[in-house]
């Protein structure tokens, strides 16, 4: 049966029909179809409307969302200014203060860092993205930890062209200290455009910003002790080869390392390269072993111990919190000064690169052993040889050139370190109280 609509827009085209039929009622069939196809143009018409209308509106909502809610404006400006403003007594032996843009400031060490320069009268302002590769609450809880503090974090991505030149716009920080990074050795394989997202093309947006800031800042950046790879000299040293990597995590740091040298040697930019070995301590991440260590032992779940060929156990320079944040502001206090303006070098500027380690290595089961001996549990021990994953069999620093030019001087072994460790873990996750609220 047809249905009325089947006469009013006939399947054929109108026009074919029209000129079989004639006389008035060809005239009729005429209108009533120049009529039809009029309406069926303005239907159409008003469809398209419609649906851009409804795009735009829902781009205008979601940059709006971003942009408005995120950053900007003259209060947003106003709580930049105020972080960033040094506070150091005038006349303070120790100058007058630095500015620090903090990349990764709700991460560990970006934390543990912005407290440190807040508490000795540095500004600071953190930028983070808060992403969830690890639990974001613990990311929430260490900014809620730095407002306390006065120290702003600003919630953005360092891919942000647009909100990095912002932030230089608005405050001329001397210093970026840059930790935002894609971490973690072996997460490369399940993600591994992360790791280029973040460690390349953010870095590369950073220093961009950097390079067009004026002034330039001077940028210290979190490089890593995985760049040594296949490295088996040890202890490791800055000069030793870095062109093995073993994993993409190694492979995008040391992609960092060139790329900073290429904005330094273009630009002027005074770059200080860390690499950090195997930072651990309270506020730390849940993706490292001892953090993870500590949480299934508590739970009563078995631990993967992973262990090298021939049954060799593996080993890392294990580094405790506290010294990294004196490495890392060693490193801002001895930066000398960019000499880039408008795009050119004036001169040449500083390129360092420096290990921040323990000098100690020490092996997993060792590691797991102390942590039953703060935590009076016993572990569930899985021990399976070493995944061709990434890692490497063991990490050691020597850390000569940063003790030299730095003063850097680690003094908390991983015993102290993870006696602190636990003190915090079972305080922050209500253990204390008896809550056990993992
Ligand atoms: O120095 C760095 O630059 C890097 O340090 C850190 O990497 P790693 O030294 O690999 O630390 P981490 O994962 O704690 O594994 C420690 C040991 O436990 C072993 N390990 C690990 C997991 C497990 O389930 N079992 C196990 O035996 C594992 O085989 C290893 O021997 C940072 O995560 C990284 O972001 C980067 O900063």
């Amino acid at each position: 049966m047809r249905a009325l609509e089947d006469d009013l827009f006939p399947s054929t085209p109108g026009k074919v029909k029209i000129e079989r039929a004639g006389g008035a009622m060809n005239r009729q069939l005429h209108r009533c179809f120049a009529s039809t196809s009029t309406m069926f143009l303005w239907a159409l018409f008003l469809v398209a409307m419609t649906a851009s209308y409804l795009s735009f509106q829902s781009f205008v909502d979601t940059s709006s969302k971003y942009f408005a809610a995120s950053w900007g404006g003259l209060h947003w400006e106003r709580q930049i200014r105020a972080s960033a403003a040094p506070r150091r007594p005038p006349g303070s032996a120790a100058g007058a203060g630095m500015s620090v843009l903090v990349t990764g400031a709700s991460g560990f060490v970006g934390a543990h860092c912005s407290l440190a320069l807040r508490k000795r009268g540095d500004g600071v302002v953190g930028i983070d993205n808060f992403n969830a590769y690890y639990d974001p609450s613990l990311k929430k809880a260490r900014k809620a930890l730095l407002a306390s503090h006065g120290v702003y974090v600003v919630e953005g991505d360092i891919n942000d062209g647009r909100l990095l030149a912002k932030l230089f716009d608005v405050v001329p920080f001397t210093h970026v200290l840059h930790l935002a990074a894609q971490a973690g050795v072996r997460y490369a394989m399940e993600n591994p455009a992360s790791y280029v997202h973040s460690n390349v093309a953010g870095l590369v947006t950073l220093l961009e910003a950097c390079k067009n800031a004026d002034p330039q800042p001077a940028v210290v950046w979190a490089s890593s002790s995985s760049v040594y790879g296949l490295n088996d000299k040890v202890p490791f040293s800055e000069s030793h080869r870095t062109d093995q990597p073993a994993s993409l995590y190694a492979a995008t740091k040391k992609a960092g390392e060139e790329i900073t040298h290429s904005y330094n040697h273009i630009y002027g930019l005074s770059v200080t390269g860390l690499r950090f070995f195997t930072v651990y301590g309270p506020w730390g991440r849940p993706d490292m072993a001892y953090f993870s260590f500590t949480r299934n032992i508590l739970q009563g779940k078995p631990i993967t111990v992973y262990r090298g060929k021939n049954h060799v156990d593996l080993a890392r320079d294990f580094t405790y919190i506290d010294d990294i944040v004196k490495g890392c502001l060693g490193s801002l206090d001895t930066a000398g000064r960019s000499t880039g303006t408008g795009g050119k070098k004036r001169g040449p500027a500083p390129y360092r690169i420096f290990n921040l380690g323990n000098t100690s290595p020490v092996t997993v089961p060792t590691l797991v052993s102390i942590l039953e001996k703060h935590l009076r549990v016993k572990a569930k021990k899985h021990v399976v040889e070493m995944p061709g994953n990434g890692d490497v069999p063991f990490t050691h620093a020597n850390i000569s050139l940063a003790r030299q030019q730095l003063g850097y001087k680690p003094t908390t072994n991983l015993d102290a370190g993870l006696k602190k460790f636990v003190k915090w873990y079972l305080s922050y996750y209500g253990y204390s109280r008896g809550a056990k609220n993992l």
